[in-house]
Formats: structure tokens, C-alpha cells, sequence
């Protein structure tokens, strides 16, 4: 004997929610019911015409539903079943439109592959004009550093390594560490990621070197303090500006993992002061959903924000902290905040490192460098094709050339006790100032 048998199945357990003006409703449950036909052994088959897939969402005085079947019951929590055409439809027109700005943004932000057209050309020669290679500016940059105090900002992701699929094997290679090590032998040099501080470190490797994790909210100094700080005090800094948000962050760590265990190919990391919820192996059809998932848990956390980058969703404490406050920081604790004498360079890729490149241009001093192949909206002032050694050597050929004069500047310090005048000799041979000193 066989019978139909009408079944109701939870798909998930929050699907997302949305806003309007006005009004607000989010999406708790999507049920599918099916009219199942049973056979005697109890095996099912799914009859397709029967399918009504249907969506019940929580309501907070919206206007979604017109009719009186539709308006929500007067109870404190307010649940309707609408169709999933209809939810679909109101997706688009609200919530969808900041959701798909973000996707369209998100796609932007890493494209993969750059497609060539005349008119892609000519903005790109257009944009090169505005943002030169970093690599044909060597006079320039030169001319322009003279005589202050170079300081290295690297983003990690995209700058120091290739992007790749799987952020736990984003591996930077050992020229690009040798290269690195050459950078901090010569300027003081700090990696500023959105990674957990902890992490970077084990794919740097390099002691010497300050760290900013976690966009910055996680800043450690070298252990044995800096050679470079500017003053007596030689301590290891440490500061973490969005520590009480830690538990917080377990918490939406632990409900995103739950959110998204559905989602073939997402992944979410846990960046101890930040989380990032990855895109990148989720098919892109998927990606609406997947940010709805993530707005819907966020929802319920107003202290936490949310930001974007390349195929990744970050999520945030809304504390008024980036990668350009955690610059303006460690130039602070090297002891630079007043000096006029320095000339920072910050190397990025992303959205996120846009902070720190408009610090700089409000600053007026240095630059950054915008690591990109093609056009993208930036404050910084050059660009460079692709994250290899070979370009940031470059740098590190400018480290050489002011290692030079100021070897030549101690020597001629050393010998002033017995000849004033080698110094000044020297000092108008080579039109350097003093500032340098504190570099040896
Ligand atoms: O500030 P960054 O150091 O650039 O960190 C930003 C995010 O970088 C990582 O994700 C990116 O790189 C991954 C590995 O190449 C790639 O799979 C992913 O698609 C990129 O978005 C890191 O995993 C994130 O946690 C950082 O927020």
C-alpha cells in the first residue's frame, strides 16, 4: 500500500534578514514542503509538481505583506509564511540592494581574470598617469626621501604573498622573507594585515620586524625592542585596542561556523580581534546567500561591523581603529609623531589598506603603493603590477644608497674629535642632513 504524506523540512535554521525604510523583517526558517509519495518499504520520492517551496519569516512592521491573509498576527514574535518567488522579489528591491553592492564590489576587488579592451586600455594608461609604477620613480622617490627617516608598512595578503585559495596555505617565499630582512636592516618595517597577528608571524618569520594584526587592533613590536626607536625607552610595544571584544568574536565565530556549514566552500577565519568569511571556493550564485547569512548573524551584534576585501566578508568591533590608525601608532611609539623627518611608505592591495594611504596623503608625507593590476579608486600614489621580491628590492636598492651615506656620515662623526672640518666637508659633498644618524 502507498499513500502521499505531507512533509515539512527546515532547510535552515536563519536564512537572513532585511531592511527597508521603515521597516525591518528577517528571514528565520526556510521550510520546503513536500507532498511525498511513501511506498510500502518507506523509500521516498519526491514529486516534483507537489514541490511549494515556502519561506517563514519573523515580521517587524513591514509592508512586504498587503493582504489580510499576509498581515503578521499581533504576538511578540510575528512569523509568516510567504512564497519563495515573493521573498526573492522583495530580496532584490531591498536588502538586495546594499547586499548586491557589496558582491559587485567584492568581485571587483578581485577580479579573476582582466579582460582586455580598447577602452580598458586607455583608462588603464589613464590611471597609470595617476598612479606610476613605484618601479620607474626610483630618482624620484629617491630625491624625495633624502635625508629623512624611511619606515616600511607591508600589507601581507596580495602584497608580501600570492592571493590563493586556501588562506591557511597563502605561503610567502624565501626570497620575498630575504627581501624583507634586507627592507628591516635597513628602515624600521612593520607588516600591518587583517590576519591574527599570531598567524602572520608564522608565515613572516622574521623577529626584527613589528607586527599589526588583525587590521591593526593587535600591534607587537621586535622582543628585544626596536633598534630604531627614536629615544631611550626600548621596550616591547604591545597594544590591543579591542580586547573586550574578544569574547564577543568567539561567540560570532562559533554562529557563523553553524550559519555557513551548509555553504559548500565557505570558511571562516578567526582573526582573534576580527573574523573573515571567505567567498573565493563558494560558487558564485551562492555568494547572496552566503551574505545574507553573515548580515543575518551580524544582525544581532550592533557593536560588530561589517567590511569587504578580496572575496572575503570581515567582521569587525566598530571601534574607530584601521591599518591608518595603527600607522599613525607605530610611528608614535618609534617616536616620529612631531618629526617632519620621516617619509613613510605603505605597500597594499585591498580595500582595507586604503586607511592607511589616506593617513599618509592627509600627513603629507610619504606615500602609498597600491599593489594592483588593474585601475581601481585609490589614495595611493603609485602602483606596482604584482607582490614580488624583485619590486620591493627596489626599495631596499633606496635602504642602500642612505646605508651608504650615513656609513660614510659615522665615519666622519667618529673623526670629528680630531678634524671639525671633515664633517662639514662632507656634509656639503653629499647635501645630507643629520637626521640620518639615528639609523646606524
Ligand atoms: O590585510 P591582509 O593581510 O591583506 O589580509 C586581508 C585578508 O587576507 C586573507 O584573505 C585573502 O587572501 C587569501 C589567501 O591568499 C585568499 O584566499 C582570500 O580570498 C583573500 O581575501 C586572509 O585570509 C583574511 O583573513 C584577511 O582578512
Amino acid at each position: 500500500m502507498s499513500g502521499q504524506v505531507h512533509t515539512r523540512r527546515t532547510l535552515y535554521p536563519a536564512v537572513g534578514d532585511c531592511y527597508g525604510d521603515g521597516e525591518e523583517w528577517r528571514v528565520v526558517s526556510l521550510i520546503e514542503e513536500i507532498d511525498e509519495m511513501k511506498n510500502q518499504n518507506g523509500a521516498v520520492s519526491d514529486n516534483k509538481s507537489d514541490i511549494n517551496m515556502a519561506i517563514t519569516v519573523e515580521v517587524a512592521g513591514s509592508s512586504l505583506f498587503t493582504t489580510a491573509a499576509q498581515q503578521a498576527p499581533l504576538a511578540a514574535r510575528r512569523y509568516i509564511t510567504i512564497s519563495r518567488k515573493k521573498l526573492l522579489h522583495s530580496l532584490d528591491i531591498e536588502g538586495g540592494v546594499r547586499l548586491n553592492a557589496w558582491i559587485d564590489s567584492m568581485r571587483a576587488s578581485s577580479p579573476t581574470h582582466v579582460k582586455s579592451s580598447p577602452l580598458l586600455s586607455q583608462d588603464q594608461s589613464s590611471w597609470i598617469n595617476q598612479h606610476p609604477s613605484a618601479l620607474e620613480m626610483f630618482e624620484q622617490i629617491t630625491k624625495a626621501s633624502k635625508g629623512k627617516q624611511i619606515v616600511m608598512f607591508l600589507d601581507y595578503d596580495g602584497t608580501l604573498s600570492p592571493i590563493v585559495e586556501d588562506p591557511d596555505r597563502a605561503f610567502m617565499s624565501d626570497a620575498m622573507r630575504a627581501t624583507v630582512r634586507k627592507l628591516a636592516r635597513h628602515f624600521p618595517t612593520a607588516i600591518v594585515s587583517g590576519r591574527c597577528r599570531d598567524k602572520v608571524y608564522s608565515f613572516v618569520q622574521l623577529a626584527e620586524l613589528y607586527y599589526a594584526g588583525s587590521h591593526g587592533m593587535d600591534i607587537k613590536g621586535p622582543s628585544k625592542g626596536s633598534i630604531y626607536k627614536n629615544g631611550t625607552d626600548h621596550q616591547a610595544v604591545l597594544f590591543q585596542p579591542a580586547s573586550e571584544f574578544v569574547p564577543m568574536i568567539d561567540e560570532v565565530y562559533k554562529a557563523l561556523l553553524e550559519k555557513t556549514k551548509f555553504t559548500r566552500g565557505a570558511k571562516v577565519e578567526h582573526n582573534k580581534f576580527c573574523l573573515s568569511v571567505h567567498f573565493r571556493c563558494v560558487d558564485e550564485k551562492k555568494w547572496s546567500e552566503l551574505a545574507l547569512l553573515v548580515r543575518a548573524v551580524l544582525k544581532e551584534y550592533p557593536k560588530l561591523r561589517l567590511t569587504q576585501g578580496r572575496k572575503v566578508l570581515e567582521i569587525r568591533p566598530t571601534i574607530k581603529w584601521d591599518k591608518g590608525k595603527a600607522l599613525e601608532f607605530l610611528l608614535e611609539s618609534l617616536g616620529f609623531a612631531n618629526s617632519a623627518d620621516i617619509f613613510p611608505i605603505y605597500i597594499g592591495d585591498d580595500r582595507t589598506d586604503e586607511d592607511a594611504f589616506k593617513v599618509l596623503r592627509e600627513r603629507g608625507q610619504g606615500f602609498g603603493i597600491l599593489v594592483s593590476k588593474s585601475p581601481k579608486e585609490t589614495s595611493a600614489s603609485y602602483s606596482l603590477q604584482e607582490p614580488s621580491e624583485a619590486s620591493y628590492e627596489f626599495f631596499a636598492a633606496i635602504g642602500t644608497t642612505e646605508k651608504e651615506v650615513v656609513a660614510t656620515k659615522m665615519q666622519a662623526e667618529k673623526t670629528t674629535s680630531r678634524n671639525e672640518s671633515i664633517t662639514s666637508q662632507l656634509k656639503n659633498v653629499q647635501g645630507r642632513d643629520d637626521n640620518l644618524y639615528f639609523l646606524v
